[in-house]
């Protein structure tokens, strides 16, 4: 993409409202733009980064045996009727009646809608386990939106919802969940904790949060220091047992402040530090709560009749995006793991009025985009000074600098955004460099 034809509405100036880095750099770098408290507009380049979040999580998903789906983000009250949460859920819902006068809503989440699905298409236990997701967007009208996307009212959830036959049987579900999201957040180059958590809504007695630790993050967390150095699952048959894995990751403390409180509870062993931290992803077993009163049921082995065993598990999407940039920032500004990285390359040429200059950065750019390199190519006619500054607060993992000099010694300048570091590289060995 050239930067001069690009919508990237970037500001020199922190945004007053922001208070939190994450929302100051989003907006900084033209990613979101407000639409209303807690909904955003994404532009081109946010648009870009949630997509390769996404894809990650997409990934994971799908390896771990999940299928996606696409529900409804507007709702019948009906379901929540049965299920008997459309009073409980409170104010967070939005509550709307279509022209007919039905009760309808804004989904905050889909458990309802995807046991209707169920208990509408599956009879024998034969079909289990099942196991569906959606990326899909949600809302919560949550009283105080704030720190951007962190916390918004409309929001990018990846939702699962897992169907077994015992509670053993969701036992086994869970854990395929659990281990799925120890390697989601890593591939984004995230440390991720799973911590015993409280259910809320959601319900249930089995939850497990997953806490990015951030100071500027929202929740209060306790976490044993080792748990922070445990190497990362690979090559997981997710058809096999792994109990040992999730017993490895939970037999060391971790917990929200809401499990765990150091005035009353007695002082865990190990290692333990108190943070802060930002949930990026909840999961839960809840047995029975919505198959039972909206008769999601299966016939069993020996023709009985069994009322499924249910979790639901969730990601913040769009929440990711914020976890990140606390998570890897500089005060130039963003600093994207290569994983989620908008593009890889950002190919400046430092003198766009110079023919010889403007060719050569012409010629690598066609080259790279060739080459299936993803580049954000600076060929606007700015002082060096900006498009460094803009580079770096963008966060591109890699720049290619171009200047007359560089290119009468047949050479280009390459930077890591993430170290600083600085080294040249023939012209012409650019393209393998990164392709
Ligand atoms: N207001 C919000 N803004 C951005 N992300 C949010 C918001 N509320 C929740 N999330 C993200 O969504 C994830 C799942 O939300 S949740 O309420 O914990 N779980 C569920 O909704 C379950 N139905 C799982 S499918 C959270 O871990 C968090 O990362």
């Amino acid at each position: 993409m050239r930067l001069s034809r690009y919508f990237l509405p970037t500001l020199k100036e922190t945004p007053s409202e922001a208070q939190i880095v994450s929302h100051r750099l989003m907006l900084r770098a033209g990613m979101i733009r407000q639409h209303a408290a807690g909904i955003y507009n994404w532009l081109p380049l946010g648009y870009r980064v949630l997509r390769k979040v996404e894809q990650i999580v997409r990934e994971e998903q799908d390896a771990a045996g999940a299928q996606e789906v696409l529900m409804p983000t507007i709702q019948s009250a009906d379901l929540w009727r049965e299920s008997g949460r459309y009073d409980d859920y409170g104010k967070e819902m939005l509550r709307i009646t279509d022209r007919h006068g039905r009760d309808m809503l804004y989904g905050p989440t889909h458990e309802e809608v995807v046991t209707d699905i169920f208990r509408n298409n599956v009879r024998s236990y034969k079909n289990l386990p099942a196991n569906l997701y959606q990326i899909h967007w949600k809302f919560r009208d949550e009283v105080r939106p704030r720190f951007g996307v962190m916390r918004g009212r409309e929001f990018l959830m990846k939702d699962n919802y897992s169907f077994d036959l015992s509670k053993e049987d969701a036992r086994k579900s869970y854990n395929r969940m659990f281990v799925a999201y120890l390697r989601t957040f890593a591939r984004m180059g995230l440390k991720a904790i799973p911590m015993q958590a409280d259910t809320g809504p959601i319900g249930g007695d089995l939850s497990h949060e997953f806490i990015v630790l951030a100071e500027t993050g929202e929740s209060g967390v306790y976490v044993d220091n080792a748990l922070l150095q445990k190497p990362i699952p690979e090559n997981v048959d997710y058809d096999g047992d792994l109990q040992p894995i999730v017993d490895e990751w939970t037999s060391l403390f971790a917990a929200t402040d809401e499990k765990y409180d150091p005035e009353k509870d007695e002082k865990p062993a190990g290692d333990v530090v108190n943070a802060r931290g930002i949930e990026v992803g909840h999961i839960f077993y809840f047995g029975t709560k919505y198959s039972k009163p909206m008769g999601a049921v299966v016939t069993g082995p020996d023709g009985d009749e069994v009322v499924v065993h249910m979790g639901s598990y969730g990601i913040g999407v769009s929440r990711l995006l914020g976890a990140i940039i606390e998570a890897s920032h500089d005060d130039a500004g963003i600093i994207w793991p290569e994983s989620v990285a908008p593009y890889t390359v950002g190919l400046i040429n430092l003198k766009a009025g110079d023919a010889a200059c403007t060719k050569t950065c012409d010629d690598l750019y066609a080259a790279l985009n060739a080459a299936g390199v993803e580049v954000l190519y600076d060929d606007r006619d700015e002082r060096a000074g900006a498009k460094f500054a803009d580079m770096d607060l963008i966060g591109v993992p890699w720049q290619v600098i171009v200047g007359p000099k560089g290119v009468a010694a047949g050479i280009a300048e390459i930077k890591n955004r993430k170290t600083g570091e600085r080294s040249e590289l023939p012209l012409d060995a650019v393209v393998s460099r990164f392709a």
